[in-house]
C-alpha cells in the first residue's frame, strides 16, 4: 500500500510576499511546482528613507495569485497552505483595522517596510544601551528591525497610531492571522525581528530601557504572547472567510510562517547533493550558505551550536531548521541596486528599445552585449578599472554601519551601452565580493562553508550566479525550481497538513538541485586584486568620513 506521503495528488499551497510582488504557487510532496501566479504590489516612499506598503492590498493580492494557482484542480486535493513574506511591520487597531504608519494619515499605508530607514535616532538610543539582546543580533541591532520602528512610531505618531494600536504584526505573521483568525507569532519573526529568545522569552528590562515598556504592561498582547514554531498547525485551519477570498476549502491546514528568506533557506539547504561533485556532500548541513538573492540578498548559515559574528545577525534558535542556530548576513540592496543604477544610466532607454526589440528581458541582453564586447578574456576581466561599493543604502553585514554609501571608481565621459553594461557587471561583483566579505566574517566566527545554495530574482540572472562562483571561490548550487522560496512556503503547509513528520523530512523530499556552477579558478587572482581594491574602497570611504568630520 502507498504511504501517503507517497500518493500522488496531495497538493499544497506556498505564497510568498517579497518586496516587489506576492506569489503563490501549488506544489506536489515532491516538491515540483505544478502552477504559479505573481502579482505586484503597491510601494510608497512619502519622502526619502521612508517605504510604506497596504496590508490590505498584500492580502487581496494574495488571494488573486491564490486562486489562479488552484484553477482546474479538485481543491480537496489540497492539504496545507504555508505563507512567507519580508519581514514589514503591520499595524492594526484594537478592531484589526488598518492604522496609518505616516504623517498624511493615510490608513491604507499601514506598513513600515523592511528597507525603510526612518528610524536612525531611535535604533541609534537603543544601541547606546549596549542591552544583552543585542549580542543576539550580531552586537548592533538594525535599523530595518522592529524595535526601533515601534519607538519611532510612538515618538512620532502617538495620537494617530501608537495610542490606538492593538496589534502590531511581522508581515509573515500578520498573513497567518488573516487566514485563520489565530494571533499567536511566528518563533522566527520574534526571535529574528523582536529581540525574543526561543529560550527566555521575551526580556522585560531591554522594553523598559528603550522606553517602549507599554508592551511589558500590556504583557506582550500586541506584539504576541503565544509563539508557535514555523509550520506548526494554527487553530483551527482556514477560516470559511478566508477559504473564500482565497479559492480554497475552509478547514485546511494553515502553518506558522516563515520570514522570506527563511522559507527560501526551507527550500534549498536540504536537497540531496549525491553525485554532484560537491564537497559539501557527505557533510552536515553546517557547510551549507543559503542565499536568497531578490530585492535584498540575506546569507543564511546554520550550526549545532550558538556562534557569535560581529555584524551577522544571530545567532538564531530554531529560527529557521528546527533545533539548529542561525546567523544572517545580508546586503540591503542587491536585485534594488542592479535596477538602480542600470535604470538610472543615460543608455538604458536604448538598452530597453533594444531588448524588446528581441524579447528579451534588459538583464539577459546587457549579459550577451558583455559577450559580444569582451572579445577573448574572460567577461569579468572587462571591470579591470572599474569598481563599486555596493552599500548605497548601507551596510548590512558584517560592518552593521548604516551610515556607509556606495562608490564608484573609474568613471569616463562615455554614457553609451557598452558603458551601462560594464556598469552593471561591475556592480553585480560588488554584490558578490559583499557575499565574500560576509563569508569570511563567518568563518571567522567558526562556520565552515563550503557550498553556496542560491535563489530568489537574482539567482535567475547567471551572470550573477558566475560571478558569486568566481569571486568567492565556491560551488554554487540552484534547485530544480527557480521559485525555491515558495518550495519552502509549501514545505510549511505540507508539514502544518501532519503529512511529514519534521521540517527537515520535507525539506529532503521537497528540495532538489537542478544545476551546478563551478568557479573559473583561472581567474582567481583577478578576483584576489579586485578584492583587494574593494576593501580599500570601504577603508577610504571611511577616511574621508573622519577628515570631514575633523576641524
Ligand atoms: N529574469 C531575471 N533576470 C535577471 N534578474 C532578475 C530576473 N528576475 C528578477 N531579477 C532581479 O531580481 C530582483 C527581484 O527579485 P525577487 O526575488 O523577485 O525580489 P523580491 O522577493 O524582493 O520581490 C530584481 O530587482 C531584479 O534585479
Ligand atoms: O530582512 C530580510 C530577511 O531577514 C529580507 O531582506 C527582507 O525580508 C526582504 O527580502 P526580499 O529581498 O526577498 O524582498
Amino acid at each position: 500500500m502507498l504511504g501517503r506521503d507517497q500518493e500522488p495528488g496531495s497538493y499544497y499551497v506556498g505564497v510568498d510576499v517579497g518586496t516587489g510582488s506576492v506569489r503563490a504557487a501549488l506544489v506536489d510532496q515532491r516538491g515540483i511546482l505544478l502552477a504559479f501566479a505573481d502579482q505586484p504590489i503597491n510601494q510608497w516612499e512619502p519622502q526619502f528613507n521612508h517605504h510604506e506598503q497596504s496590508s490590505e492590498d498584500i492580502w487581496a493580492a494574495c488571494c488573486v495569485v491564490t486562486k489562479q494557482v488552484v484553477q482546474g484542480i479538485d481543491v480537496n486535493q489540497i492539504r496545507g497552505l504555508g505563507f512567507d513574506a519580508t519581514c514589514s511591520l503591520v499595524v492594526l487597531d484594537k478592531q484589526f483595522r488598518p492604522l496609518p504608519v505616516n504623517h498624511e494619515g493615510d490608513a491604507r499605508r499601514n506598513i513600515i517596510m523592511w528597507l525603510d530607514h526612518r528610524a536612525v535616532s531611535q535604533v541609534r538610543r537603543i544601541n547606546e544601551t549596549k542591552h544583552s539582546v543585542l549580542q543576539c543580533v550580531g552586537g548592533v541591532m538594525s535599523v530595518e528591525m522592529q524595535a526601533p520602528k515601534l519607538l519611532w512610531l510612538k515618538e512620532n505618531l502617538r495620537e494617530m497610531c501608537w495610542d490606538k494600536a492593538g496589534h502590531f504584526f511581522d508581515l509573515p505573521d500578520f498573513l497567518s492571522w488573516k487566514a485563520t483568525g489565530v494571533t499567536a507569532r511566528s518563533l522566527c519573526s520574534l526571535v529574528c525581528k523582536w529581540t525574543y529568545s526561543a529560550e527566555k522569552g521575551w526580556d522585560d528590562s531591554f522594553w523598559k530601557m528603550i522606553g517602549l515598556e507599554d508592551f511589558v504592561a500590556d504583557n506582550y498582547n500586541k506584539i504576541g504572547n503565544q509563539v508557535l514554531p514555523p509550520g506548526a498547525s494554527l487553530g483551527n485551519g482556514l477560516t470559511p472567510e478566508a477559504a473564500k477570498d482565497l479559492g480554497l476549502p475552509a478547514g485546511i491546514a494553515v502553518a506558522a510562517s516563515l520570514i522570506d528568506a527563511h522559507a527560501g533557506g526551507l527550500g534549498v539547504i536540504g536537497a540531496d547533493v549525491r553525485g554532484y561533485g560537491l564537497a559539501c556532500e557527505g557533510q552536515p548541513m553546517t557547510s551549507r550558505l543559503a542565499v536568497i538573492c531578490g530585492t535584498s540578498s540575506c546569507h543564511m548559515g546554520i550550526s549545532k551550536d550558538p556562534i557569535f559574528v560581529p555584524g551577522v545577525w544571530g545567532p538564531y534558535f530554531s529560527a529557521m531548521v528546527p533545533g539548529f542556530w542561525l546567523n544572517e548576513g545580508g546586503q540591503s540592496v542587491t536585485g534594488k541596486l542592479i535596477d538602480h543604477m542600470v535604470q538610472g544610466h543615460a543608455a538604458f532607454p536604448e538598452l530597453q528599445a533594444k531588448a524588446t526589440a528581441r524579447c528579451q528581458s534588459v538583464y539577459a541582453y546587457l549579459n550577451s552585449h558583455l559577450d559580444l564586447i569582451k572579445k577573448a578574456q574572460p567577461v569579468g576581466f572587462l571591470t579591470v578599472d572599474l569598481h563599486v561599493w555596493p552599500d548605497f543604502h548601507g551596510n548590512r553585514s558584517p560592518l552593521a554601519d548604516l551610515t556607509l554609501k556606495g562608490m564608484v571608481t573609474g568613471l569616463k565621459l562615455s554614457q553609451d551601452l557598452d558603458d551601462l553594461a560594464i556598469l552593471y557587471l561591475a556592480t553585480v561583483q560588488a554584490i558578490a565580493f559583499g557575499t565574500r566579505l560576509i563569508i569570511e566574517a563567518m568563518e571567522a566566527g567558526g562556520h565552515s562553508i563550503s557550498t553556496l545554495f542560491l535563489c530568489g530574482g537574482l539567482s535567475k540572472n547567471p551572470l550573477f550566479v558566475q560571478m558569486h562562483a568566481d569571486i568567492t571561490g565556491m560551488p554554487v548550487v540552484l534547485s530544480q525550481e527557480v521559485e525555491s522560496v515558495l518550495v519552502g512556503a509549501a514545505i510549511l503547509g505540507a508539514c502544518a497538513s501532519g503529512d511529514f513528520a519534521s521540517v527537515q523530512e520535507a525539506m529532503a523530499r521537497m528540495s532538489k538541485v537542478g544545476k551546478v556552477v563551478f568557479p573559473r579558478l583561472e581567474d582567481k587572482r583577478y578576483y584576489n586584486k579586485k578584492y583587494q581594491v574593494f576593501l580599500k574602497l570601504v577603508e577610504h570611504q571611511k577616511e574621508y568620513a573622519a577628515i570631514m568630520k575633523g576641524d
